[in-house]
């Protein structure tokens, strides 16, 4: 069915629009009146017509039968009125116009601007089924000639009168075809947005319900249906839609609101208002159901982690030393970086060898694939082993689900830095040297060969070689790893370097502590150059971060810098005489008091790193039970 239907009441007006719409595709003319006409209607609507034209009484019956089709009524023209005029004319006596006011308004305008306004009496009726009162009322008043519809015409005849008949002429048909056009380009316009619409908010996985003012919904997605139809049958009956309605009527927002459907299912919602203007125009609710929220959340604190498996260091950050001695390691690391082999980095407790692993790194062909740290002495050995090579599902009691994943898995195709690898237990060893030389790892209680595409690099702050020599550490794993080697050098070594650590770490802590201060005077400066710096970078960041918390002033003073070296008791990032062993013990067991146990806490308390802490209470015979 063409999408224009014109019903046209008489079969000269049929004719006529049949002419005038040659050609068009879009239109066709069904001739019927009245009844007949909005049975008409009605079968040409589900026959698919989107618009409908017609005239007089039958397009106001259609009008009232059918309220959702857009209807378009054929208006009266001038050239009508004239020609019926004329017509009367020509039949000579008086002449009256019989239809509703609202025809005759119209006529009037048009007569007064064809200046014919006495040339017929007007006589208006309410509505059309009341003809017969308005031709009783031209009798009476006279009347030789009545003009008006189908209706009037019959009428006035019966009475031998002259009827004639006010037809539409070409240009009202034109004008009605081409509005109807329009209309139907609007619709299509229309009808492509909301498709374009309903294609975006149903392509998100959250439900979208909106509502207008007068609380009909708008809007409803896949998902808003899925969620609130089982319980009520169609989501419209939905008591939260009563609520919805209620934040439109308010034009108030609520996020994050979680509550409960009748069949038990947890859903987040927000309610927002829809505004245009100032005027809220509505409320639309966004619903997600909580165990799928939740999921989303898991996923990005899995992909954050992921991410979070980069290079934090670069070698510009390196580069910022005045010591000769830096520069050529810095070099060395340089090349390092670009060859694809083991690396070892030997140093002192906290020199920055975990800054070289970050840069070495992010300057290699790796630098896009993930870098992993583990720091071996931070794990108890036996976590170790199912941190590193991960497990298959049941491997043993408390094996997670579905196994786990290790961090050489987890490296494939970027970096290992196994930190403190001095500490690695001997078992382990064993199987870190296999990864080197097949490239291979088994999963802890699988038997499938998962080859790892890995670069390790390796740290220590132990004699490694005299590690061998004691048997405390395996001779081929040693040789595997002291393939290139750096030699970090402790700070005493790089002095010089002082005041530009200093600078740094007091950007560093004015930003976290909020504080403004300046910088250090040269006699700061002097009297932490003339300190040995047993703890070395890490040491010297505690100490700057301690007189940033306490300085009184915009510049540290010497005063206080001496004060604080004076109370340094750091016993435990000092290579213990065996005389002090006893009062480093009391000074951990004592932070670990205060820290609750909590060993991170108690290692910044003590002012030394972690893994030292870990080593140390291990040497102390209190076994690490946690990476706390
Ligand atoms: N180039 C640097 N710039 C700024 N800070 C540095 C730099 N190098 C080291 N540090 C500081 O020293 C701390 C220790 O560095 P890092 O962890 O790399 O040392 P490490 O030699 O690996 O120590 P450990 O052997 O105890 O693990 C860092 O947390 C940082 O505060």
């Amino acid at each position: 069915m063409p999408d224009i239907v014109v019903i046209a009441t008489h079969a000269d007006w049929a004719s006529l629009t049949r002419q005038l719409a040659a050609g068009d595709n879009a239109v066709s003319v069904v001739q019927a009146r009245l009844a007949a006409g909005v049975a008409a209607a009605r079968q040409a609507v589900a026959e698919g017509a989107r618009v409908l034209i017609s005239r007089g009484v039958t397009c106001g019956m259609i009008a009232a039968a059918l309220p959702q089709v857009p209807l378009v009524e054929v208006k009266f023209t001038g050239f009508d009125l004239l020609r019926a005029l004329l017509e009367a004319q020509a039949a000579g006596g008086p002449v009256a116009i019989v239809d509703r006011q609202e025809v005759l308004t119209g006529l009037a305008a048009i007569e007064e601007i064809l200046g014919v306004q006495d040339k017929a009496r007007k006589i208006a009726i309410d509505d059309y089924r009341r003809y017969r009162a308005g031709v009783d009322q031209a009798v009476r008043a006279g009347a030789a000639c009545i003009i008006g519809n189908q209706a009037v015409v019959d009428e006035a005849e019966a009475h031998g009168l002259r009827g004639i008949l006010l037809r539409s002429g070409p240009e009202g048909i034109r004008h009605a075809l081409e509005l109807s056009r329009q209309m139907l380009t609007i619709q299509r316009m229309e009808e492509a947005n909301a498709r374009r619409i309903e294609t975006i908010i149903n392509s998100v996985d959250y439900g979208i319900i909106a509502v207008d003012n007068a609380g009909a919904v708008t809007a409803l997605n896949r998902e808003a249906r899925r969620l609130l139809t089982p319980a009520h049958g169609a989501p419209d009956n939905h008591p939260f839609l009563t609520k919805l309605r209620r934040y439109g009527r308010l034009g108030e927002r609520l996020t994050g609101s979680i509550e409960r459907l009748e069949d038990g299912r947890e859903v987040v919602i927000n309610y927002l208002p829809i505004t245009v203007g100032d005027e809220t125009a509505g409320a639309v609710a966004t619903l997600q159901e909580l165990r799928q929220f939740q999921d989303i959340e898991r996923r990005t604190r899995q992909e954050l982690a992921r991410r979070g498996r980069l290079a934090r260091h670069t070698f510009l950050e390196l580069e910022e030393t005045a010591a000769p001695a830096m520069r050529t390691v810095i070099d060395e690391a340089r090349r390092f970086a670009e060859v694809d082999a083991t690396v070892l980095i030997q140093g002192e407790t906290g020199v920055g060898k975990e800054y070289f692993a970050h840069a070495i790194h992010a300057a290699s062909p790796r630098r896009y694939g993930p870098f992993v740290a583990v720091n071996c002495a931070a794990i108890p050995a036996t976590v170790l082993e199912s941190e590193l090579f991960g497990y298959a599902e049941g491997a043993f009691t408390g094996a997670k689900k579905g196994g786990k994943v290790g961090l050489f898995e987890q490296a494939h195709g970027g970096t290992i830095f196994l930190d403190e690898i001095g500490e690695m237990a001997e078992e382990l060893q064993a199987r870190l040297l296999r990864v080197l030389q097949e490239h291979e790892i088994y999963r802890i209680g699988d038997d499938r060969v998962i080859p790892v595409d890995i670069r390790v690099i390796a740290a220590t702050n132990r004699d490694l070689r005299a590690m061998v020599a004691a048997g405390r550490f395996r001779e081929d794993l040693y040789y595997r790893l002291d393939v290139l080697t750096l030699e970090v050098p402790p700070l005493r070594a790089r002095k010089q370097d002082i005041p530009l650590f200093v600078r740094k770490f007091i950007d560093e802590f004015n930003q976290k502590y909020r504080r403004n201060v300046r910088g250090m005077d040269d006699e700061g400066l002097a009297l932490l150059a003339a300190y040995d710096w047993p703890g070395n970078i890490r040491e010297l960041h505690n100490v700057v971060g301690r007189l940033m918390a306490l300085a009184a002033g915009p510049v540290i003073t010497a005063a206080e810098v001496r004060q604080c070296l004076e109370r340094r008791l750091s016993p435990a990032d000092r290579p213990a005489a065996p005389g002090m062993k006893a009062a480093e013990a009391v000074a951990i067991r004592d932070a670990l008091a205060r820290a609750n146990g909590n060993k991170q806490q108690a290692a910044r308390l003590l002012g030394i790193g972690r893994s030292t802490l870990w080593r140390k209470l291990r040497e102390m015979g209190i076994e690490s039970d946690s990476s706390k």
